[in-house]
């Protein structure tokens, strides 16, 4: 049996550059992960079975159309279900494998919950059938399931730019603690793009995520305004060094220079508003 971690990607900073021909957007974005996450499980088994255990495993069943052939129990239209299907195409693997998915990370929430989950699907298959891990083919396969997956596969901090999926490694932010809030809003990260003004604010410099931007929040506001008082909360505890959206929203992450920072902080969000979700962690 093989336990995957699927953590959270987070964009320190996303600089939107350009609308592409193909629907897409150039961006620059720094690419960090969290120490927790979603969790992957894979087992050999007779048949292949997909199970979502988890305090977003109803979440998730209801986002994703349920297309499960006869002979797989819950082999829903996943992106877990969707790396498992594209590994076993490309290396030709007969065995078939139990899959769980612990579903820790809210749906649709700018923290690449899916894309974590099908890298973590990738890392585990290819870690079970003996393909390594920086194979071409597995990278192939992990651009093809989204724009954020090849990062997830890496896992590790990465200036990513093309649209996202062009990464080069960088050391830095290990430790840092972090604390993730989500207003409990699904934001599509393709509405949130369309909702993208189109003026280019200029690029990113990998050395200076704090100085960045993320160019999507107008965009993310305007679909969803409890952003900006999920933002301000964080901004206002004390030892924030960062406090800004990630991704397409509507998650916001929160740095701080302590651990003890942090969890004041945690405990005054979870006192003010009872009802947003958050994760306390450290980046990897
Ligand atoms: C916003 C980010 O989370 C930042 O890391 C990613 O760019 C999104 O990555 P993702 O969720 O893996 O995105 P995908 O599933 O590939 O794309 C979903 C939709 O987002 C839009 N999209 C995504 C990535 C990108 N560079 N430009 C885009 O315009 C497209 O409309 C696309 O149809
Ligand atoms: N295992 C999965 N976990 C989450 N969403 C999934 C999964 N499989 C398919 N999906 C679909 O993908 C969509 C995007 O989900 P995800 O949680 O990855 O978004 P996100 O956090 O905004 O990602 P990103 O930060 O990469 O934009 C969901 O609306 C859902 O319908």
């Amino acid at each position: 049996m093989i336990v995957e971690p699927a953590p959270a990607k987070l964009n320190l900073a996303l600089h939107v550059r350009a609308r592409r021909a193909d629907g897409y957007h150039d961006l620059e974005t720094l690419f960090v992960f969290c120490r927790d996450g979603d969790v992957v499980t894979i087992a050999d088994a007779q048949d292949d079975s997909f199970t979502i255990t988890g305090p977003f495993a109803s979440a998730l069943a209801a986002a994703v159309t349920d297309v499960v052939p006869a002979d797989r129990a819950g082999w829903a239209d996943n992106l877990v279900t969707r790396a498992a299907d594209g590994f076993r195409d490309t290396f030709d693997v007969a065995q078939r494998h139990a899959i769980i998915l612990e579903k820790n990370l809210p749906v649709a929430s700018g923290i690449g919950g899916g894309s974590a989950d099908a890298a973590a699907t990738l890392r585990a298959l290819a870690r079970r059938h003996g393909v390594s891990a920086d194979d071409p083919r597995l990278i192939a396969i992990a651009a093809r399931l989204g724009a954020d997956v090849p990062a997830c596969l890496a896992g590790r901090t990465a200036f990513g730019t093309g649209k996202g999926d062009a990464l080069a490694p960088l050391d830095g932010w290990a430790g840092a603690p972090v604390l993730l809030v989500n207003p409990g809003v699904a934001v599509s990260t393709a509405a949130v793009f369309a909702a993208w003004d189109g003026i280019d604010r200029g690029p990113l410099d990998p050395a200076d995520p704090i100085g960045g931007r993320n160019d999507l929040e107008p965009a993310a506001r305007s679909l969803a305004p409890e952003i900006d008082r999920v933002i301000a909360v964080l901004a206002a505890q004390p030892g924030v060094t960062l406090a800004r959206m990630s991704g397409s929203g509507a998650t916001c992450l929160a740095l701080f220079e302590t651990v003890a920072q942090r969890d004041r902080a945690a405990a005054a969000v979870a006192a003010a508003e009872p009802g947003w979700w958050q994760m306390a962690s450290r980046l990897a």
